[in-house]
């Protein structure tokens, strides 16, 4: 999902219901001033809580229109819209948080990058397929050797299909990665 992005009708579309992005953002404990990327952020379901928790909050979104409408959006708000793929995504060099729904499809390679080895990360809450969310809490996990001296992993919320518009095919939760060292 790199270059000129992800094929036609392979965006991601499952936007949140608002008052579950409130119950998200509320459980990963933002307080204001914390610096977080809200990666695939759509049309800004988690973003606008995110600001109302007092966050500075960088949104990432590929798709145009919706980076655009993002932007006009938040426009008076501390936010920052970077249109650019989660797959190349450049990570904060202070540290910061992640509070994101991202696409399905690009979940592990984002979590990989998350835990590189000089990634500022303090923590994640990403939703994902309750099935991804499984294994990275118990042990399955890509690169585990190396991240699980820094990070622990936990399952959150667990999030209903009709938390989404359209619902998708798959459970869903928040897979919680919380930095434990340095
Ligand atoms: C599941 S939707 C979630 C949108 C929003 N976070 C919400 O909860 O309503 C995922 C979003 O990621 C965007 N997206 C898809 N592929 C992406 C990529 N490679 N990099 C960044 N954003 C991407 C889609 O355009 C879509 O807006």
């Amino acid at each position: 999902m790199s270059g000129s992005g992800p094929a036609r009708g392979a965006w991601g579309w499952h936007p949140l219901d608002s008052r579950w992005a409130q119950r998200v953002v509320d459980a990963a404990g933002v307080r204001p001033g914390d610096l977080v990327l809200d990666v695939g952020a759509g049309l800004g379901a988690l973003t606008a809580p995110l600001v109302r928790a007092g966050a500075d909050v960088v949104a990432v979104e590929l798709h145009p229109h919706r980076a655009d409408r993002l932007r006009r959006r938040f426009a008076d708000a501390p936010v920052r819209v970077v249109r650019a793929d989660a797959a190349d995504l450049r990570l904060p060099t202070r540290p910061f948080r992640v509070v994101s729904s991202p696409p399905y499809g690009i979940s592990t390679e984002l979590l990989k990058r998350l835990l590189s080895p000089r990634s500022r990360l303090v923590s994640a809450d990403l939703v994902l397929q309750r099935q991804v969310v499984n294994r990275w809490v118990d042990g399955r996990a890509p690169g585990r050797a190396r991240w699980s001296r820094y990070y622990d992993t936990s399952i959150g919320i667990r999030l209903p299909r009709k938390a989404f518009t359209p619902p998708p095919h798959v459970d869903s939760a928040v897979l919680r990665i919380q930095r434990t060292t340095r």
